[in-house]
């Protein structure tokens, strides 16, 4: 096909198939993508958007059916051959080496590039020039690793750009972004468009789609089932289109009276890998009844606190106390487990979960010598198996199969078996890190509507949440967190995103 210009689409999809044993991922999937457009993939988890997008970049053949790039039929064997055909990918988990420098990162993999003198000069002056045409700002000398979540994420885009890209597929690109970061990604992309690149965006957020797209094509369980222009759509159409019904407002259980803290944190002070204080005194109670929200810019500490509560780093001051009780400090986090603690980690890939266990195996992950698990030292695998099936059809996990390796999961899947996991043994305090980050509108419904009622259940839960509209939505109280301290609380009734945003860039006069 080609469009009004008569120029052929950047991309064809032509009846693209592929099959993971029974499971069909993509089942004759057709659409086309025009050049110098941003056009967005939606659907829900598990509808086939990054499998597709993975034989786009050459991590999977398909099984049938064809690509054509600018009209000409491509073989994409491989992501070398993807690049060769100037196609990028910046991943939803960066794949950089985080002890280089960012220009140390952009050579990397460039033939010759760390090893011919000059090499890093060259990359400089050639990295410097598409900062300059395409707006991304980056410091080429800092550490991968000393930078915040967006500066990497841009190193990611350069990469591409530097490579060659014409093309661009970014996989929920703001999953890991505030706001703020995230109007700075969409800048960008509007830029890359203009200059005639061709994007491609995957993301659950339906606000981005209308935002920013030109066009957008909705998957339903492996196949097409809208292709529209996002001028002619909203995103209550979208919506349903994904999901194939409409969406019901979930009634709000009542509220209960929180009571005496579980889960107190006194003068609480945690240092990250390297030995950086991230944490650096706080107060905290988490109470029975009650959600409190950790707003702010993603680096700020938040994840150093959780790790700091779940008792998987070890405190450098300050101290915690369940029930008024001191927290064993030897094997914190066992202990706290045993009291009743859930926790759902922000990075599900390093801290939820073992890829290569099965569903079943990980659905125990750290509980599997609970009674009713094991005996003694076996595992009871007939019933935590048809634990699992259970909880999976709870918790809407697809495909529905306990024997499935947990990585073969979509991501939204993983996510909805880790939350079954923590949220369905009824904690008494559970802490939560972006509990939605890469899950569809339907889940996030449920992940919410699941907050809400162990809430009203008595839970003490803690949310941190880079979406400010998740913690207006669910928190009872607000605490900002700036450079590893509370800067301030709201209660949400009197919170605002202006408000927070700027407690949450260091203005407290203004906010208050
Ligand atoms: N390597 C694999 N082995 C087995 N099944 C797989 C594999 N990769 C994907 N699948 C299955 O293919 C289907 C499509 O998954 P895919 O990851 O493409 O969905 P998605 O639309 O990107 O979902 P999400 O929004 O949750 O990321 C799912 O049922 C998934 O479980």
């Amino acid at each position: 096909m080609v469009d009004e210009a008569g120029a052929a689409p950047a991309v064809a999809f032509d009846r693209i198939t592929k099959r993971f044993g029974a499971v069909v991922a993509n089942n004759g999937v057709s659409f086309d993508i025009a050049a110098g457009t941003i056009h967005g993939i939606i659907g829900e988890n598990g509808a086939g958007k990054s499998t597709l997008m993975s034989i786009l970049y050459g991590y999977y053949q398909a099984d049938g059916g064809e690509i054509r790039l600018g009209g000409a039929p491509a073989r994409i064997q491989s992501s070398a051959d993807a690049i060769r055909l100037g196609i990028g990918m910046v991943h939803q988990h960066f794949v950089l080496v985080e002890p280089f420098t960012v220009l140390e990162n952009l050579a990397l993999g460039r033939e010759g590039g760390l090893v011919l003198k000059g090499g890093l000069d060259q990359a400089r002056a050639a990295a410097q020039a598409i900062e300059a045409a395409y707006g991304l700002a980056v410091d080429l000398d800092a550490r991968v690793e000393d930078l915040p979540v967006g500066s990497r994420q841009r190193v990611e885009i350069l990469k591409a750009l530097y490579r060659g890209a014409e093309i661009l597929i970014l996989d929920e690109p703001t999953g890991v972004l505030t706001p703020d970061e995230a109007l700075q990604l969409f800048q960008i992309l509007r830029r890359l468009k203009s200059e005639g690149k061709t994007v491609l965006l995957i993301t659950h957020k339906l606000k981005e789609i209308m935002a920013v797209t030109d066009r957008v094509t909705v998957m339903r369980a492996g196949r097409v089932v809208g292709d529209v222009a996002t001028a002619e759509t909203n995103e209550a159409d979208l919506a349903e289109r994904m999901v194939g019904r409409k969406l019901a407002a979930l009634p709000e259980p009542l509220a209960v009276v929180p009571g005496e803290p579980v889960l107190s944190a006194e003068g609480l002070r945690v240092r990250d890998a390297a030995g950086v204080e991230r944490v650096r005194g706080v107060d905290l109670a988490l109470r029975p009844g009650e959600i409190v929200g950790i707003a702010g810019v993603s680096g700020n500490g938040q994840s150093e606190l959780m790790a700091g509560l779940a008792g998987l780093a070890p405190l450098a001051g300050g101290r915690l106390t369940w029930a008024g009780a001191p927290v064993p400090t030897a094997d914190t986090a066992t202990a706290l487990r045993r009291l009743g603690l859930g926790h759902i980690p922000e990075d599900r890939h390093k801290d939820g979960m073992v890829g290569a266990f099965e569903a079943w195996e990980n659905s125990i992950l750290g509980y599997h010598r609970d009674p009713g698990h094991a005996r003694g030292p076996w595992l009871l695998e007939r019933a935590v198996k048809a634990m699992t099936r259970q909880r999976m059809a709870d918790y809407d996990v697809r495909p529905r199969d306990e024997r499935l390796r947990t990585a073969a999961f979509s991501g939204g899947n993983q996510q909805k078996l880790i939350c079954a996991r923590e949220m369905a043994r009824g904690p008494k305090v559970l802490l939560v890190g972006q509990p939605t980050r890469g899950v569809d509108v339907g889940a996030i419904e449920q992940i919410h509507a699941r907050l809400r009622a162990l809430k009203a259940a008595g839970t003490a839960i803690l949310l941190v949440s880079v979406e400010l509209d998740e913690i207006l939505a669910l928190a009872d109280r607000i605490l900002v967190m700036v450079d590893g301290r509370f800067t301030g609380e709201l209660r949400s009734t009197d919170a605002t995103e202006r408000a927070l945003g700027l407690l949450m860039a260091g203005v407290q006069g203004e906010a208050a």
